[in-house]
């Protein structure tokens, strides 16, 4: 027995809400142990990556995180209401010279809400934001070799039905399935954080077999029953429809000047025990945890069963994180091997995804064909 809980159970990973909850309240005594043994679940000796280039469509979003430093609002004459294709256009060329394989399409929910948005889009021949969408993934895969991976928050079965045609995966992070955080700072004033709503989408996605990339933030005022919930929540979907390919453990960092601003930020001892429940809990799902947001301490992470970096730019930064630039793959090589372990390059789907089922004909030579490319 370590922490109340059986050793064959934690080597199963079926565990229950009480017993997540208590691996999520290990202390010194225990949480060397909780480390090892999920260390001992990956499947092999390889940390991946992907190389990416990070396009943000739109800084105009529906919602007001307490914790966002992205959303701009439609009257900032700095904002990006609509990133105009040509430009797009070369920055992915410039990032196919950098050796980018993944265009994430990451930016502020259902923008087309906003007048000035609806406006933008109107004068270029769009309807709403989901066609603009779609014509920039096309063109992507018209123009270069690099494979898109939308992030845009909640969307309806029709908008990802069309645009599944275009990406190789997916992705939106469930956040917390916390009913409560839309009472406090993090969710009060973002409809599209209502968990329900995100489950959905993830549900939807399951429905059309879209690889998919979710996960929950650390640190916005959730309790260890609620990150237990989550953790519960995002399994129960996977089982049902087994799509999601990574689970990312992202911590919440403080900036100055938003609402969350004084919101203490998440121990390390809190990331570990979070990660490392994660990998017990999916030991066939990749665990990632953002090198950037944890400069100093992501070798840890390492120790703790975490099996992916996620995306790493060459060329953009973390719009999300702007003062957390990205490490160079160079230095996460390093540190990855000092750990005992290989630093390997991934694209945006997850092998076992790159066939018929999740992939039209087009994708998946597509897909096939840059594959051959990773070393
Ligand atoms: O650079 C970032 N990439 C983010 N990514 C991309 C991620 O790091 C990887 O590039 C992809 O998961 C690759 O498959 C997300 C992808 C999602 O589907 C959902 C959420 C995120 C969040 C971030 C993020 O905050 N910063
Ligand atoms: C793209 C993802 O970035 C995360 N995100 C948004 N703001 C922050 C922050 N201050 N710190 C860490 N992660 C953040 C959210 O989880 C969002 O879904
Ligand atoms: N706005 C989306 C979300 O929060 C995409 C990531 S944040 C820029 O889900
Ligand atoms: S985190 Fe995403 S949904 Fe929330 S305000 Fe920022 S851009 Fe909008």
């Amino acid at each position: 027995m370590i922490f109340n809980v059986s050793k064959s159970k934690l080597e199963k990973g079926n565990l229950t809400k009480d017993e997540i909850i208590s691996l999520l309240n290990t202390n010194q005594n225990d949480i060397i142990d909780l480390m090892a043994i999920a260390n001992s679940k990956r499947e092999n000796n390889n940390i991946t990556y992907s190389k990416n280039i990070f396009i943000p469509l739109t800084e105009i979003c529906r919602n007001y995180c307490g914790y966002c430093t992205f959303r701009k609002d439609p009257n900032d004459n700095n904002a990006i209401i609509l990133k105009d294709k040509t430009e797009i256009t070369f920055q992915l060329k410039n990032a196919e010279k950098y050796g980018c394989k993944e265009a994430l399409f990451t930016f502020g929910e259902q923008a087309d809400q906003e007048k000035v948005v609806k406006i933008a889009l109107k004068e270029k021949g769009f309807e709403n934001m989901n066609e603009y969408i779609y014509d920039i993934c096309e063109s992507t895969l018209k123009n270069t070799k690099l494979l898109p991976h939308t992030n845009a928050g909640v969307l309806s079965y029709e908008e990802m039905k069309s645009l599944k045609e275009v990406n190789v995966s997916m992705g939106m992070m469930l956040e917390n399935s916390s009913d409560r955080l839309r009472t406090i700072e993090a969710h009060i004033n973002s409809p599209g954080k209502d968990p329900k709503v995100r489950i959905d989408t993830i549900a939807e996605a399951g429905r059309l077999k879209i690889p998919y990339t979710t996960g929950i933030l650390i640190g916005i005022g959730e309790t260890k029953e609620e990150i237990a919930d989550s953790l519960l929540t995002i399994k129960n979907l996977n089982d049902k429809y087994g799509h999601i390919q990574e689970i990312i453990i992202q911590n919440f960092r403080s900036k100055k000047g938003i609402p969350m601003e004084k919101n203490p930020e998440p121990s390390l001892l809190d990331m570990i025990r979070t990660v490392s429940v994660a990998k017990l809990l999916f030991s066939d799902v990749s665990i990632q945890v953002p090198p950037n947001l944890n400069y100093e301490t992501n070798q840890v992470f390492l120790l703790c069963g975490a099996d992916d970096w996620g995306g790493i730019s060459p060329i953009t930064k973390d719009y999300v994180n702007p003062d957390s630039p990205w490490p160079e793959i160079d230095h996460m090589r390093n540190l990855t091997k000092d750990a005992g372990l290989n630093l390997k390059e991934r694209l945006p789907i997850y092998n076992k995804y790159i066939n018929e089922t999740y992939l039209n004909d087009e994708l998946l030579h597509r897909t096939l064909e840059l594959k051959k490319s990773l070393n």
